[in-house]
């Protein structure tokens, strides 16, 4: 099989994902869920037109220097007046409360001069100010948050306040991921001679974590065929959404994970795309299982699964894919070879905007120099190197 292009290699990974599926869960627990239906307003907010500020409700035109107002009710929130207010009256009234009928203004009580039940004003009125009008938030029926939302607090606030109780949001898929290799041993654990610790599992569990339903660590499969097809037709045989392996992807008499996917049924789209990192990425499908095998070297492991197995996920939820972002270069870039590279960089903001530095490191076992960047640049294949100020794409990856 030859190199995969980059974008044919995620529009065949996206056209596998199957179309988000709902389900109706509380709003309290909503948060970070996607919406499968739009979120609509209950009823007309505010409900009534109600008071901005703790003052008196006058009719507007009532309202000159020296014109004592009497006071007839109060209004306060949760209780109204429960009767109109006339020519030459007022009503007490503090922030929150229904504007009693008659009344079409509020004027604070720091602009109010009172003595025992009348009022006069210091500050002209202006008609209709620090009233809130029924519905001018929103209107019952008017649609608040769109489909693809993926819901924040602020999301809730306004979900909430519209009197959704419930949400219909995207079924979230359940991921089953497994490290292989002889020489890894789980994070924590005494390093013997010629021993690494497996970082991947936890790193694209706390990538994934946030948007899937579960994301279960099968720890780590030894490199030889009965212990990896032990270990993942035990996997497969739970019919997960998602499988995700690393390692054993490339050449080597040790790379056994296609084989073995093979063997268990697995039907491969691709191996190999033309980036770097992450060169030997492996894809298919069983019945309906997405199967992932993602490059042993942290590096390459973690940037493909930012590249190709995150945007799988939005798509099983229904979100929108982020667009890149076009920013100045703060550093020259070196030329590149025939694989788009998706260098680590690094944002700057600067008092002319926001810039991108490039991270010079390139080796995709180097870890650390991940952890400082909170951007790729995507490099085009051959690209020749640009100079400080061009514009280049930019993938942002501080959220992750
Ligand atoms: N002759 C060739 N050799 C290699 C090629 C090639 O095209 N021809 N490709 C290289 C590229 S590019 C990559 S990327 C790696 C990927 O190899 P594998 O997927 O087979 O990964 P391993 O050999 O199992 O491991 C590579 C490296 O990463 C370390 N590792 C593995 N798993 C983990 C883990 N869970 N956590 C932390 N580190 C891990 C492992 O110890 C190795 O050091 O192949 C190149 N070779
Ligand atoms: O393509 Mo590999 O991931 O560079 O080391």
């Amino acid at each position: 099989m030859s190199l995969l292009a980059v974008e044919k290699a995620l529009e065949t990974i996206l056209a596998r994902v199957p179309a988000p599926t709902s389900e109706t869960v509380a709003l309290n627990e909503a948060l970070g869920r996607v919406l499968v239906s739009p979120v609509v307003a209950r009823h007309d907010q505010p409900p009534f037109n109600a008071s901005a500020m703790d003052g008196y409700a006058v009719r507007a035109d009532d309202v000159a220097e020296g014109i004592w107002l009497t006071i007839v009710g109060t209004a306060q929130a949760g209780v109204g007046m429960g009767a109109a207010i006339g020519p030459g009256e007022a009503a007490r009234i503090f922030t929150g409360a229904p504007l009693p009928a008659g009344a079409d203004t509020v004027i604070m009580q720091e602009e109010a001069v009172r003595e025992a039940d009348r009022v006069r004003f210091t500050a002209d009125a202006r008609r209709g100010h620090s009233v809130r009008q029924k519905g001018n938030d929103f209107s019952c029926g008017q649609a608040l948050l769109p489909v693809g939302t993926r819901l924040n607090a602020l999301h809730i606030s306004a979900a909430a306040a519209a009197n959704c109780g419930t949400v219909n949001v995207a079924r979230r898929p359940h991921i089953d991921l497994a490290a292989t290799g002889d020489e890894l041993v789980p994070p924590g654990s005494p390093l013997g001679p010629d021993q690494i610790v497996g970082s991947n599992s936890l790193a694209i569990s706390a990538l994934l974590s946030p948007l899937v339903g579960t994301c279960a660590d099968h720890g780590i499969m030894a490199d030889d065929f009965t212990s990896l097809r032990a270990g993942l037709a035990g996997i497969f045989a739970t019919e997960p959404d998602i499988v995700i392996t690393t390692g054993g992807a490339s050449v080597g008499e040790h790379d056994l994970v296609q084989e073995t996917l093979k063997e268990l049924g697995v039907s491969l789209d691709f191996w190999r795309i033309n980036m770097r990192p992450g060169k030997p990425l492996m894809f298919g499908s069983l019945g309906k299982t997405l199967v992932f095998g993602l490059p042993g070297n942290p590096v390459s492991a973690l940037v493909t699964a930012i590249v190709f197995v995150l945007p799988a996920v939005r798509r099983w939820l229904g979100m929108e894919q982020p667009t890149l972002w076009r920013l100045p270069l703060a550093a020259p870039t070196p030329p590149n070879t025939a694989r788009r590279h998706f260098m680590r960089a690094r944002l700057q903001a600067t008092s002319s905007g926001l810039q991108v530095e490039p991270i010079l490191q390139t080796d995709s076992g180097h870890t650390s120099s991940l952890a400082q960047a909170d951007a790729l640049i995507v490099q085009p294949e051959f690209d020749q190197g640009q100079a400080p100020g061009t514009l280049v794409d930019v993938l942002p990856i501080g959220q992750c």
